[in-house]
């Protein structure tokens, strides 16, 4: 990682929304409190309905941010409500396929567990970047992989293509990532169940990426 580019906050959504326009509304105040890069959308019991309508709500709070929209799972449905991105795992289809679908000014995130040889893979299908984790015990999503930190250094030293950590990041545990040289710390649980609140988990975790490392 370049010292003129600090690891960024990749943020994901809770796992579930209840009303979009009180999501809407907190989205604005947690942006508000810190630099967020990206926000995924990510309710994976949601009904298709219920997804497009939480796009449709906070798409203009990522706008109004200049927050990158990514939508997890489906090309599809991120070229129906104008995302700026998907992100895909390993069975959520094919990078060609997303890109013929989306252009090239929308971002392709592929998840790549522990493997250099998927996020290779990934690379030269033209994903605009890739995943690593599961780095910690994550209270989100139960995970198989666990990745050592060097595959961040490696990464980094190999390529020019953008490498996420995610899984379990904390405030606490992040800037072993972002010293390892990940570019981005995707998060859910360390800010939507910060003790203090999302937004004060927003400010820590800008702290502890902006801190000299
Ligand atoms: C940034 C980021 N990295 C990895 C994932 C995981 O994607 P996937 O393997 O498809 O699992 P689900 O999120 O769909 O359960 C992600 N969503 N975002
Ligand atoms: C969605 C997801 N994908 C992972 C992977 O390893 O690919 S870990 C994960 C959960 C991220 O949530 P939290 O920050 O609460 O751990
Ligand atoms: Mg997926």
């Amino acid at each position: 990682m370049s010292e003129i580019d600090p690891c960024q906050l990749y943020l994901l959504s809770p796992p579930q929304i209840e009303s979009a326009e009180d999501f809407a509304v907190t989205l604005d105040s947690v942006f508000s409190s810190g630099d967020v890069a990206c926000f995924q959308l990510r309710l994976k019991e949601a009904s298709e309905d219920h997804l497009i309508q939480v796009a449709n709500a906070i798409r203009p709070v990522c706008i109004s941010h200049d927050v990158a929209f990514i939508l997890n799972d489906s090309a599809e449905l991120a070229k129906q409500v104008d995302a700026d991105g998907v992100h895909l795992g390993q069975s959520d289809g094919s990078v060609e396929e997303a890109r013929t679908l989306l252009g090239y000014d929308k971002s392709i995130g592929v998840t790549c567990h522990d493997s250099r040889h998927l996020a290779f893979e990934a690379g030269d299908k033209g994903a605009d970047y890739v995943a690593f984790g599961t780095f910690f015990d994550s209270p989100t999503k139960a995970s198989d992989y666990r990745p050592e930190l060097d595959i961040l250094t490696g990464w980094d030293e190999a390529t020019e293509i953008p490498s996420v950590a995610i899984g379990g990041i904390t405030v606490d545990n992040c800037q072993q990532l972002a010293k390892a040289g990940a570019h981005f710390v995707a998060v859910s649980s360390g800010v939507w169940s910060y003790p203090e609140g999302p937004e004060a988990a927003v400010k820590a975790f800008n702290a502890q990426l902006k801190a000299d490392l």
